[in-house]
């Protein structure tokens, strides 16, 4: 029989992992949602058929898996109110930043799994960092791992200050991806092209790339180098997007986002 799964929270994240479950086949009668925002809520009951309640009640204890998906500002006061509702179930946070002790803490229990998944989840196309600290049972590893591949492609770390990293470029990562589309979009449009021509093609070379680079042994410089004719378009972009230190900008931006998650652990943990 297949394991239930209640969600605090039916977010965009949520909305992006019951759509993955459910396309990959976990069935709709066992996935069930906490979401107080009622919009929200009727557009998960209509679109995925689950059950979806404004508040917890006595059927979270049954649940074998809970998976927090509120904001991390609000996870500390949800968790709380939610406890004494909260049977032995697994635990899987995707709240970024909220660390493993602090979890530990406010549900008051060592059966915590932490996951960092992305919005491609929705197409089961998803990218999940999984961390668990060392006495998290084989069983429930398993079933976080079982969740988060419903939906794609798992990377476990060692070390939960990794996870900050994982947020870094896979978990915040679809979001550059989309900035650079909407550039690629507005550069076709300012050529010449319509909006809508210039997207699919940027949003086919990303695809195309994405694809090769997988496909291929080869590191990402000698892909480039390959597309990188001398004296010629190519080397004219790249060159431009040297002279202004394009790389050096972009790394710089996903540290940011690797710095905020430690510094959201210190504020909302
Ligand atoms: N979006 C992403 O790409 C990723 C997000 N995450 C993590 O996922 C989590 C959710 O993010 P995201 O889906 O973007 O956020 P959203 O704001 O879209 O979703 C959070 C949902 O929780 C609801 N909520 C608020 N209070 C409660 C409550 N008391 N009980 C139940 N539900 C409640 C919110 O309702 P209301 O709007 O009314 O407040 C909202 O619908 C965050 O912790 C984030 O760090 C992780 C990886 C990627
Ligand atoms: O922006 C955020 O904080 C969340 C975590 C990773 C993606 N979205």
């Amino acid at each position: 029989m297949t394991s239930r799964i209640a969600f605090v929270g039916g977010g965009n994240m949520a909305r992006a992992i019951i759509g993955g479950l459910i396309d990959s086949g976990w069935p709709a009668q066992a996935i069930t949602v906490i979401e107080p925002h009622a919009p929200t809520a009727a557009a998960l009951e209509r679109d995925f058929a689950i059950a979806v309640q404004s508040q917890g009640d006595a059927t979270l204890a049954e649940a074998a898996c809970v998976v927090w998906a509120v904001k991390p500002q609000v996870l500390k006061e949800v968790a709380l109110a939610l406890r004494p509702l909260l049977g032995a179930s697994l635990h899987l946070s995707i709240a970024a930043g909220v660390t493993t002790p602090s979890l530990q803490g406010w549900l008051a229990s060592a059966r915590i799994v932490r996951a960092m998944p992305n919005t491609p989840a929705l197409i089961r196309k998803g990218m999940t960092g999984l961390f668990a600290a060392p006495s998290v049972s084989e069983a429930d590893r398993q079933l976080a791992q079982r969740i988060a591949q419903a939906v794609g492609q798992v990377q476990w770390v060692e070390q939960e200050a990794l996870l900050d990293a994982v947020t870094a470029i896979s978990g915040s990562g679809p979001a550059y991806v989309f900035y650079f589309l909407e550039a690629m979009q507005q550069a076709g449009e300012s050529l010449g092209l319509t909006r809508a021509q210039a997207y699919r093609l940027a949003v086919a070379t990303f695809e195309g790339a994405a694809a090769l680079a997988a496909a291929s042994d080869e590191p990402p410089e000698v892909l480039r180098q390959r597309v990188t004719s001398k004296g010629g378009t190519t080397f004219a972009a790249t060159s431009a997007m040297d002279a202004c230190d394009l790389q050096a900008h972009f790394m710089a931006a996903i540290q940011a986002s690797s710095t905020r998650a430690a510094e959201m652990a210190r504020e909302f943990g």
